[in-house]
């Protein structure tokens, strides 16, 4: 290898098969193959020279993945004309690869497919002007991302900005009505779901108070904790940033609050996962469950946020008698609300859910009548069996939609079913006692 080979990787190589074809010691079909080995060689450098002058007279733009602006400029490119022409492309069900826009892919009876330009170049028009939409795999963190920018020829970069400023207005209009879910990856916020607004009516909606205030929901799993923050979220127009305390270290947790949007519901999971000490000098907890987030980060990190207007906190946790009094103190939370496991009332409202029927099922008023009057009767046999506070709506509710062609075998099998949930708490129990033993 020479040193040219450096710069010019194969140039050895390639200078062997000139001189051999100088001296005419090769027959013609080997020459053939040697001449298509030179053009190729050649080609690849001319190309890449070609890209390199290009760039010189390029203007850029890139739009980094963890921001919203490539979800903005990805809603846009889809439906561009060059991305149905591209080459290469990604398919994904949902109108985005990150979820914006989710019109409820899995409840439609056709999942449409979209495709957005993947790996590659691509030109197309705007305004009169040519501009290049480029998207890349990049490895980032031992993970591979999105590079994705968009460029203009000459030096001014208005084209761009009002190409993204048309992204921008697309999008709104795109997700307006939507709640965006945000969760963490590291220290970074990424979209992962956007749902459509559930409603919900409140005392603060109807006196047109705003809320700027701290929850505590507590309760055991499957109450609906987390589908209430859902909630509140859809009511006022804000998006989630949800966030398991369990699944970040301090340095992350800092960077994440100090990235969050104005106005949001932050949902902070597992509030319990916390390491408790009452001091907040740094000082190492006892109590070490293993999180990474000691009580006095968390409470530096709430105390940052909570000046900021229109932000919303919820806290979720499935043992409140874990937490440490500093972290629900009023101010910080100002409301506590428990859920509790459901007991006659949920889970009659829960069997008259799946079961009762609307005028798109049955249109004829008398019949409908006739089959809820059933469903009725069903239900308080179903509640007489079942008894309060022993099971959790999400158990419920999952026993009721394995069932929910018919509230008669639902009936039929729930004694087998509660013997199968007793029988897996009894195991769950056994195999925390080891634990604790060990
Ligand atoms: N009150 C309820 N009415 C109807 N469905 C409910 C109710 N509570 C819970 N569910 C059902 O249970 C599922 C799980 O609820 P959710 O995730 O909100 O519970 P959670 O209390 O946050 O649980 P965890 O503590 O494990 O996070 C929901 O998707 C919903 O289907």
């Amino acid at each position: 290898m020479s040193i040219v080979d450096i710069v010019f990787p194969g140039f050895t190589g390639i200078s062997a098969v000139v001189q051999q074809l100088l001296a005419g010691n090769l027959n013609s079909y080997t020459q053939l193959l040697c001449i298509c080995g030179m053009l190729m060689f050649f080609g690849r450098y001319a190309c890449r020279f070609l890209g390199d002058v290009v760039e010189l007279v390029e203007t850029h733009c890139i739009v980094s993945y963890s921001d919203e602006a490539h979800d903005m400029l990805l809603a846009w490119a889809v439906s561009q004309p060059f991305a149905d022409k591209a080459r290469s492309s990604l398919a994904s069900v949902r109108r985005g690869r990150r979820g914006y826009g989710d019109d409820h892919p899995d409840s439609s009876e056709n999942k449409t497919l979209s495709y957005s330009p993947w790996n590659g170049a691509f030109f197309f028009w705007y305004k009169n002007h040519l501009l290049v939409f480029r998207c890349r795999e990049k490895e980032v963190r031992f993970s591979i991302e999105e590079a994705v920018s968009i460029s203009c020829f000459g030096w001014s970069s208005a084209i761009l900005k009002e190409l993204l400023s048309e992204c921008k207005d697309k999008y709104l209009k795109l997700v307006q009505n939507k709640t965006s879910v945000f969760e963490h990856r590291e220290h970074r916020w990424v979209r992962t779901s956007t749902k459509d607004i559930r409603p919900i009516r409140t005392w603060y909606s109807q006196r047109g108070i705003p809320y700027r205030r701290g929850y505590l929901l507590y309760g055991p799993p499957g109450t609906g904790k987390s589908s209430l923050s859902g909630s509140i979220a859809g009511h006022f127009h804000l998006d989630i940033y949800s966030l398991s305390l369990s699944g970040v270290c301090e340095g992350d947790l800092k960077t994440l609050f100090g990235k969050l949007p104005g106005k949001c519901v932050v949902v902070l999971e597992d509030i319990d996962a916390v390491r408790t000490t009452r001091s907040r000098d740094g000082e190492e907890d006892k109590s070490g469950k293993g999180s990474k987030v000691s009580l006095s980060a968390l409470l530096n990190v709430l105390d940052g946020f909570a000046s900021q207007e229109g932000r919303l906190l919820v806290m979720t946790t499935n043992h409140i008698e874990k937490l440490d009094s500093a972290l629900i103190r009023a101010g910080r939370v100002d409301m506590k609300i428990e859920f509790r496991l459901a007991d006659k009332d949920m889970i009659t409202q829960l069997f008259h859910l799946i079961y009762k029927q609307s005028e798109d099922d049955i249109p004829e008023k008398g019949k409908r009548i006739e089959a809820d009057k059933t469903v009725e009767r069903l239900a308080e046999a179903f509640v007489a069996k079942v008894p309060e506070l022993q099971y959790s709506p999400a158990e419920v509710m999952s026993f009721l939609v394995v069932h929910k062609q018919s509230p008669k075998v639902a009936l039929d099998n729930v004694d087998q079913w509660m013997d199968r949930i007793r029988e897996e708490r009894a195991n769950v129990k056994r195999a925390d006692s080891w634990v604790q033993e060990g």
